[in-house]
């Protein structure tokens, strides 16, 4: 998906006008070669290894021919237009189905625009503030990535001000992070730690995992938070790592931690990621792409029967552009100084609200309390959290239906 996304994004008008080149992504269906044998023990747990098996031998899942797949992406080399996405399945000529992903980014762009969002959430909507908390913060312990600064400090302040037992701040500014360990620990007394941790390096992910399990036992709760928007071409690599490459390392530790199923206490992982999946910014394509891929691994990872199996809740909170460092000098995290330019332009024209922290804050503290097991949220122009599971489902249904035709 981030492949497709990123695909998508810098392929936005007037990209191909501007540059002559032609972006097109194919979408390969299994097909007979090194990377399908011995499958089960290729997923990232042999249980859902074996499950994924026993799948596909039930739905006699056909291998296509190497060559059908070669062929199919010839003739989308022949004949695509620029920013077409192709489907190559089943042995059966290529499929242009660029309509189908249309509808469903169109989906979600909808979900972004105010007056649609004001239909369904409205202010007085009673029900959001009164509804019964289903998942209790009160004497759950905290691990939050990139919690020195910015949202991640004012998660850790929300969840200790609702009851939390414990918080562990990871981040790579160390100076930054005591100050803000030392502030609520004056507060909320002493329940914070502070570790240093590079989260686009694993060793670092790997002692502070442990620090943090040496010093407070179990960890109910993970916010994946960690982030940065670089797209530049010295900076591209280091972003993809920090927002996607750690995050996907501490869910893992987190489900081997907490699996119900292997003697853990279940609990929960939430992963940011932003609108920027649901939107198509052209200026900021790893970003991005990054950001959808966050939200297709936990719509993934979360598939049946994960939730039975393991305790685990996985929620994803598709954040928009609030009021925090990572906007400053929005021209320079583009991929190129041309494409910041017209970032910064879109911005202004669009009338984009940056939204308070303090909003987003207690957003992200609504999800926590009422998030059905890989639920996804949105977090946008100061209004509350917002369930949209319901659309991203239905646009993956649209993605099955074109495989069935
Ligand atoms: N501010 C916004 O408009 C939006 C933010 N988000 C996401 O929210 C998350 C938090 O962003 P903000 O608080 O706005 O950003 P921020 O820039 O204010 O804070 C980011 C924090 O992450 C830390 N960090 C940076 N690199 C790190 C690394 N390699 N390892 C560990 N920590 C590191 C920083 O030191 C800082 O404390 C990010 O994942 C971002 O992509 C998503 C959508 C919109
Ligand atoms: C839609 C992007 C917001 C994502 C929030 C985030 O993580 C970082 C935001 C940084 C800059 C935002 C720029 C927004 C520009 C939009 O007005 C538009 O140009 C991009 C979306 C175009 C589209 O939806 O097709």
């Amino acid at each position: 998906m981030a492949v497709l996304h990123f695909s998508q994004c810098i392929a936005m008008p007037p990209f191909f006008e501007n540059t002559g080149v032609r972006v097109l992504a194919l979408c390969l269906g299994p097909t007979d070669t090194a990377l399908l044998e011995n499958l089960a023990p290729k997923a990232y747990d042999l249980k859902v290894g074996q499950f994924m098996m026993a799948f596909v031998e039930s739905q006699n899942v056909v291998y296509q021919k190497p060559e059908s797949a070669v062929k199919v992406l010839v003739d989308m080399y022949k004949t695509g237009p620029p920013a077409s996405f192709w489907l190559s399945l089943d042995n059966k000529p290529g499929q242009n189905i660029t309509p189908t992903i249309d509808r469903a980014f169109k989906d979600f762009e909808n979900l972004l625009m105010p007056s649609k969002l004001k239909l369904e959430t409205s202010e007085g909507d009673c029900t959001y503030f009164l509804k019964m908390a289903k998942w209790e913060v009160q004497g759950k312990t905290f691990l939050i990535t990139g919690g020195a600064s910015g949202l991640g400090a004012l998660y850790a302040e929300t969840f200790l001000k609702n009851g939390a037992k414990s918080v562990a701040l990871l981040d790579i500014a160390v100076e930054t992070g005591k100050a803000t360990t030392e502030r609520l620990n004056n507060t909320f007394g002493n329940k914070v730690i502070f570790l240093k941790c590079d989260v686009s390096k694993e060793e670092d992910i790997v002692s502070a995992w442990d620090a943090v399990l040496a010093q407070f036992k179990q960890i109910d709760v993970i916010i994946n938070n960690a982030g940065i928007m670089v797209d530049t071409p010295n900076m591209w690599r280091t972003a993809s790592d920090v927002n996607w490459q750690g995050l996907v390392s501490f869910s893992l530790k987190g489900i081997s931690h907490m699996r119900k199923d292997e003697g853990g206490a279940g609990g929960t992982i939430i992963n940011i990621s932003s609108t920027a999946a649901l939107g198509k910014p052209g200026a900021l394509p790893v970003y991005s792409g990054s950001k959808m891929a966050v939200l297709h691994f936990g719509q993934c990872l979360t598939m049946e029967p994960f939730y039975d199996l393991t305790g685990i809740r996985i929620l994803t909170k598709c954040l928009g552009a609030t009021d925090t460092p990572l906007l400053h000098n929005l021209d320079a995290r583009a991929y190129d100084p041309k494409a910041g330019k017209a970032l910064v332009e879109t911005v202004k024209t669009d009338g984009v609200i940056f939204q308070k922290p303090e909003s987003a804050a207690a957003a992200s503290l609504y999800m926590f309390q009422n998030g059905a097991p890989g639920s996804v949220w949105l977090v946008n122009n100061n209004n509350p959290a917002k369930d949209i599971t319901p659309v991203i489902d239905s646009a993956y249904a649209a993605f099955e239906k074109v495989m069935m035709e």
